[in-house]
């Protein structure tokens, strides 16, 4: 490998990463990235996209099922070989050629290796080989690293060997019986997946599951796995693991019951991906999230600008919001406000401002692909009353709109929009239901917007669609 000098370099080509380093190209200037394994990092062949080939067949054919005249052309179960193939399409078979040649077509020179920042702006690139490269930057460089299962230090865990989401997503074999360490959202959807794929699912939420969210969207999800056969143990909590010579794994709780399952899965949330990434070299901490300020320049632990402002971090390594869409939108802020940094332009950090994630703090939309959907966006009713906000709660039953009752017999659903009282505006918008995923959207952009309830009233939702429990809403709100 060469060395060169660019005048940004991205380490990581995940959908921030590479997102980062088109933002530059495009504002008029240079930028590489180094990428240890795939283009594309966890979302495209690990997460988001193969999680949602597993669990779309399955609620299509719960879909069918649902509607009379449908349900009875629904004549068998899931083919899990063509589920599994359909997943392995959207992985891209594993192979990055698609992205790679994306990141060529936009002018981003690729370098393959592991990076690791060395001094001021300088990032070493080792190559599987053994090849080497050094690559200054001129400007900025970005941390685009992500995260990785966080595994806890359970006795005999490790040992068990136990899939993290990456062998739930990859694998090639439904197990007879899977356990699940963990009840937020890759749990329940994991969950989800593989009671539709044929397996026998303990749920161990010592937490709750999605304990997040608004609190209905957890019992609905609850009750649904419940119903599909799915064992949801609330509260329990592993102390032990142990996996015997026939594979068993053995997990023993800690008021001493005894869970047996064929594979098991911890699914209790992420660390960063930052324990090698040269960190000591310039004084911060190896392994740690790295905090950053609104344009997302690292900032050391009491807070004061790291250096110069030359190092950045985007993405779930900085830990505002671990969700792809979210990564994306701060790739384009970094992107442009190293760019207006270095042709000394205006950087726009106010309150929604260009180069800022404004969103981040108070409008996250997400989608969880669970049986019903849980799609939410800004607070929660709790989470704003925690923020100290004097709020009113609206709740109404998305199976009383006449869109949903067409839509599947015994629709169960419910929304609810959190007023702000003092503004008159939504801080926060949960639906939980069949298919709301794409009703969210509407949601985020009367958050996102500060719509005044008073103008709401004027977007009419159209009949007969389940987008009429905004003027549900509206009315039990009152004028
Ligand atoms: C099972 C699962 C399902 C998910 N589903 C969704 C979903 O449906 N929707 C959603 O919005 N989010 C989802 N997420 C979250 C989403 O995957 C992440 O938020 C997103 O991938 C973060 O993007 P990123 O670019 O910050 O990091 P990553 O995608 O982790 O990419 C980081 C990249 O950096 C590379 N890298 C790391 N260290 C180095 C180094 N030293 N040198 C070179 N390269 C390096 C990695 O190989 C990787 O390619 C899901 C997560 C999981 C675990
Ligand atoms: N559809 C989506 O948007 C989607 C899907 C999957 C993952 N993701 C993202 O990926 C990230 C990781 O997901 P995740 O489910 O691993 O994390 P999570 O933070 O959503 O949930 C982890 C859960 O594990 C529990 N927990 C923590 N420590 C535990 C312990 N020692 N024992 C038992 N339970 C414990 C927590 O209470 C929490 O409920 C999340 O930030 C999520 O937003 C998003």
């Amino acid at each position: 490998m060469d060395d060169k000098t660019y005048d940004v370099i991205v380490i990581g080509a995940g959908p921030v990463g590479e997102n980062v380093a088109d933002r530059v190209v495009q504002g008029g200037l240079s930028a590489a990235v180094v990428e240890r394994e795939l283009v594309g990092g966890e979302c495209s062949y690990w997460a988001c996209m193969p999680t949602k080939a597993l669990l779309r067949s399955g609620a299509a054919l719960r879909a069918a099922r649902q509607v009379p005249g449908a349900r009875e052309a629904v004549t068998g179960d899931l083919d899990v070989a063509a589920v599994l193939k359909r997943r392995d399409a959207f992985a891209s078979n594993w192979r990055d050629d698609g992205q790679a040649s994306w990141l060529e077509q936009v002018g981003v020179p690729l370098y393959r290796g592991h990076g690791r920042v060395s001094s001021t702006r300088v990032v070493e690139v080792t190559g599987k080989d053994g090849s080497t490269a050094t690559l200054t930057a001129r400007h900025a460089v970005v941390v685009a690293t992500g995260s990785g299962a966080l595994v806890p230090d359970l006795e005999g865990l490790r040992q068990a060997k136990p899939w993290t989401s990456r062998e739930a997503v990859v694998t090639g074999e439904v197990p007879g019986r899977l356990a699940i360490i963990g009840g937020g959202v890759v749990a329940s959807e994991m969950a989800t997946a593989f009671a539709g794929l044929g397996a026998a699912v303990t749920v161990l939420a010592r937490d709750g599951v999605l304990p997040l969210a608004e609190p209905f969207a957890g019992e609905h999800v609850v009750k649904s796995l419940r119903e599909s056969g799915v064992s949801v143990r609330l509260g329990a909590e592993a102390a032990s693991v142990k996996r015997a010579d026939d594979g068993t794994v053995s997990i023993t709780l800690t008021n001493g019951e005894q869970v047996e399952a064929d594979e098991l899965l911890v699914a209790i949330g992420r660390t960063p991906n930052t324990q090698d990434i040269g960190l000591d070299a310039v004084g911060l901490t190896p392994g740690a999230w790295l905090t950053v300020d609104d344009t997302m320049r690292v900032v050391g632990e009491d807070g004061a600008l790291f250096d110069d402002g030359w190092l950045y971090a985007a993405g779930d390594v900085n830990r505002r919001v671990l969700l792809t869409h979210q990564g994306k939108y701060q790739a384009r802020a970094v992107g442009d406000v190293i760019v207006a940094r270095a042709k000394n332009g205006t950087v726009e950090q106010g309150r929604w401002g260009r180069h800022v994630a404004t969103s981040d703090e108070r409008a996250v939309p997400q989608v969880v692909f669970t049986e019903p959907e849980v799609a939410s966006v800004g607070l929660t009713a709790a989470a704003a009353e925690a923020a100290g906000l004097r709020i009113r709660v609206v709740d109404y039953d998305l199976a009383a709109t006449a869109g949903s009752s067409l839509q599947a017999e015994a629709y169960r659903g419910q929304a609810r929009m959190v007023v702000d009282e003092d503004r008159k505006v939504i801080v926060g918008f949960t639906l939980v239901g069949p298919d709301v995923a794409e009703l969210l959207h509407a949601a985020t952009i009367a958050v996102v917007g500060e719509v005044p309830l008073d103008r709401l009233w004027h977007a009419v939702p159209a009949f007969p669609t389940v987008s009429e429990v905004w003027l549900r809403l509206l009315e039990t709100y009152g004028r």
